[in-house]
């Protein structure tokens, strides 16, 4: 046999050796986390940490003040953009308008006890937390205040932490706590435990029987948690 013949069988075998090792390694790394070893949750940002809708409607209503606005209590449907689109159409850019400021991202207030909750989990036994957030497609300043949001609130070591994507199917994790209530993705069986976060947009949905809400950072975060761990 030549030798680059040799050689090619070699390269075989060993690509061979190589693939039952990462078949070895994942099928490990999944009974691990099934079996409870250490918790991953995944945590959204806007309308979970960080006061998305209660920051857009100070912007727009102190850029537009003539114009007409949707109440918290109004609020129907995860897109913003969208119900003011059907308000009035001219509406719908000057809702975009407002979260491709400079600024925007990094002023959002956090919501209450989100910053601590995180803080907790992230120091509990067994548990990994990252922020799993979507940043727009106008990336001029969303994606930079995005993390400077995190280093704000968190501190420099927890960014970390911070998993920036449009699609968070692509995630590994036994849990995701978001705001939105269709999240989907390439991946049409995502690995987590989608908890809806309630907002304002979403409070009025009635969810399958299956599917779990938090209510709010005063809501027990800590069972939904435990009831993952083996
Ligand atoms: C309401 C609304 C939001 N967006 C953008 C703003 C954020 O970057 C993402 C949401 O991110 P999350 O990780 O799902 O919280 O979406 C938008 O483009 N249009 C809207 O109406
Ligand atoms: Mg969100």
């Amino acid at each position: 046999m030549s030798v680059s013949a040799t050689t090619r069988l070699l390269g075989t075998g060993r690509t061979r050796i190589l693939d039952s090792f990462k078949r070895i390694s994942v099928n490990m790394s999944s009974s691990s986390a099934s079996c409870g070893k250490r918790l991953r949750v995944l945590v959204d940002m806007d309308g979970v940490l960080a006061d998305f809708e209660g920051g857009f409607l100070e912007k727009y209503r102190t850029r537009y003040p003539e114009e007409p606005y949707i109440s918290m209590d109004d609020r129907r449907g995860f897109w913003v953009s969208a119900q003011y689109g059907k308000l009035r159409s001219d509406l719908y850019e000057k809702a975009i308008s407002i979260w491709e400021s400079k600024d925007f991202f990094i002023e959002l207030e956090p919501l209450p006890g989100g910053v601590a909750a995180v803080k907790e989990m992230a120091k509990m036994d067994n548990t990994d937390v990252f922020i799993c957030t979507s940043p727009i497609k106008h990336y001029k300043y969303c994606p930079y205040e995005k993390y400077s949001w995190v280093e704000k609130h968190f501190g420099y070591d927890f960014l970390e932490q911070v998993i920036l994507t449009r699609d968070k199917t692509l995630v590994s994790g036994d849990l995701l706590i978001d705001d939105k209530p269709d999240i989907l993705g390439v991946e049409s069986k995502p690995d987590w435990e989608h908890i809806l976060f309630t907002a304002c947009h979403n409070k009025h949905l009635t969810l399958g029987p299956s599917q779990r809400r938090l209510q709010s950072w005063s809501d027990d975060w800590k069972a939904i948690l435990d009831s993952k761990r083996h």
